[in-house]
């Protein structure tokens, strides 16, 4: 754009400092003589769901995003390679474990299974589906396609959990059109830092004040007006939103006037389930070399992936890790708030149980051989392990928001029928639905919710503009997608303010 100073610089807010925050500040303030912009945010850091802990592995573990998906025309990518990031491509998923039978399975061999080819050619085969009309959700969707239990079970292990919530929760126009719109391609990549060195990055230049929750919006005069939670008032011609959709139910800011009727119905229509991540450290590496991520079906952990950030950029020099190796659980949904409610200990014990069956010798010898093993044999042996332990309460120690747990008193005596309950080093439990600023997880395709995005997106009278990952109208939540939406918001205020400018001229 070419660069002529408005006859006043206009001032905006942007409410919210993760990654659509963050962009949309940029986006705004390369235009210095246009717009003077300042974020506000809640929380005493930036990054919103970008955050990693120290303390546990020897390079910090990231607790929300982790992954970039997909290489193609990404601007989360992008950014880390301006960066210079050094990248790895994994695929997802590279195993597969069927609970029911304690078998891991490579995923070529898993793929050779009738039940999880069909699985992976409903979801794969969504963008050439006529939406339905009326919306249905994915259950009845696969049960009218002839699924059974075990089919609905696999998409729920491989899809559900990825998605973010149940089958009964997702809807069917939503998931089609976000294959539809979904033009990344399907690698996992992995950066050689933490997430954060790219929030820094974005951050760099930028006016934030932190520690600043914004109670209201008052955008009934000329300005708007904004009251933090401690007293202050900004006023400012525009503010981006960029809080999570959870944020807009739970009513944490008070919009005056309050936003119109179809807003208030597309905040309540996209649904945002919760999160858990269970961080597990240990001092031996117990599984094989080449496994990343485990897809679980019947088990505690529907999805299990392997962390290691080999390079020294990023290494946590401060304090002694907890394990030299990381396993990260992966629960969302129902599932994510029914484990939630468990006492950490047990958490911690249902995980171990289930990577010991997944890697310990019964395990392995019934893979080798091709066998399901000997379920009511293995209850017994989860029973003499793990019976009268005493969890200590969590600790504090590394971690204030996530329960943070160590302890010896699990361990076995023998390390190849139990590995991982042998190896245990502690770990640490993050629930997303008590990250205040957040609320949960992140949006995902709803049932009866079609359009919802792209009205949440609306400006309202000029004034208020939307951003945010559950406002990106095609993409699936995640880190490009957010990006997306504040670059969006920033071009929309950019033209609105030079039309403005123009008929003034006239
Ligand atoms: C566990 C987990 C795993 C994930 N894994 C991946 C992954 O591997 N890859 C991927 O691409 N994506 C992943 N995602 C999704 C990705 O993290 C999000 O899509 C993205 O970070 C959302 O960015 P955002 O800016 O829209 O929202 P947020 O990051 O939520 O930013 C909103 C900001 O608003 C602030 N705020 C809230 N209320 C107020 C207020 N009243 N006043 C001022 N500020 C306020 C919050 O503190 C926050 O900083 C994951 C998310 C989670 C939780």
């Amino acid at each position: 754009m070419e660069e002529k100073a408005f006859a006043q610089q206009r001032k905006v807010a942007v409410v919210g400092g993760g990654l659509a925050g963050l962009a949309a500040a940029r986006a705004l303030s390369s235009h210095p003589t246009l717009f003077d912009v300042v974020i506000l945010e809640a929380a005493p850091a930036l990054g919103g769901r970008v955050k990693h802990i120290n303390g546990i592995a020897p390079w910090p573990v990231e607790i929300g995003p982790e992954f970039l998906h997909g290489k193609v025309n990404s601007s989360i990518k992008q950014i880390a390679d301006e960066m210079g990031c050094k990248q790895r491509e994994l695929s997802y998923p590279d195993h597969y474990y069927i609970g029911s039978e304690c078998r891991l399975l490579k995923s070529e061999k898993a793929l050779e299974n009738p039940e999880i080819q069909h699985v992976h050619e409903i979801f794969s085969g969504l963008a050439e589906e006529v939406p339905p009309n009326p919306d249905v959700n994915m259950k009845e969707y696969m049960l009218s396609k002839g699924f059974t239990h075990i089919g609905l079970q696999l998409a729920q292990s491989i899809y559900g959990n990825d998605f973010g919530c149940s089958l009964e929760h997702l809807g069917v126009r939503e998931c089609i059109q976000e294959a539809q719109h979904w033009t990344y391609g399907d690698t996992y990549v992995i950066l050689d830092r933490p997430l954060s060195c790219l929030i820094e990055h974005l951050a760099s230049g930028l006016s934030v004040i932190l520690d600043s929750a914004v109670e209201t919006i008052d955008y009934s005069g000329q300005n708007c007006t904004l009251k933090i939670r401690d007293g202050r008032h900004f006023i400012v011609d525009y503010v981006i939103l960029t809080v999570s959709v959870k944020m807009l139910q739970q009513r944490v800011i008070d919009f005056v006037p309050p936003l119109p009727n179809e807003k208030e119905k597309a905040v309540n229509a996209i649904g945002m389930s919760n999160a858990l991540k269970v961080i597990l450290a240990f001092s031996h590496c117990f599984w094989p070399i080449d496994m990343f991520d485990v897809v679980c079906t019947d088990s505690f952990l529907p999805e299990v992936w392997a962390t290691e950030y080999p390079t020294a950029h990023g290494k946590d020099k401060h304090m002694s890790p907890l394990g030299q190796h990381v396993l990260v659980g992966f629960i969302t949904g129902d599932s994510a708030t029914a484990v939630s409610l468990l006492p950490p200990g047990e958490i911690f014990i249902q995980s171990l149980c289930q990577l010991d069956a997944m890697f310990g010798k019964d395990g392995m010898i019934m893979q080798e051989h091709n066998l399901a093993i000997d379920l009511s044999k293995k209850a017994q042996f989860r029973t003499k392990s793990h019976g009268n332990v005493d969890c200590p309460n969590p600790s504090q120690r590394y971690f204030t928001r996530g329960c943070f747990f160590e302890s010896d008193t699990l361990r076995p005596q023998d390390c190849t029928e139990s590995p991982a309950s042998y190896y245990f080093q502690g770990g640490c439990v993050i629930n997303w639905a008590d990250e205040v600023y957040i609320g949960g997880g992140y949006s995902h395709p709803s049932f009866n919710a079609h359009g919802a995005r792209s009205t949440l997106a609306k400006p309202v009278l000029e004034k208020l503009y939307f951003a945010g990952e559950a406002t990106h109208p095609g993409v699936n939540p995640c880190m490009q997608g957010a990006i997306d939406t504040g670059v969006r918001a920033a071009d929309e205020i950019i033209t609105a303010e030079s039309r403005k400018q123009n008929n003034s001229k006239l």
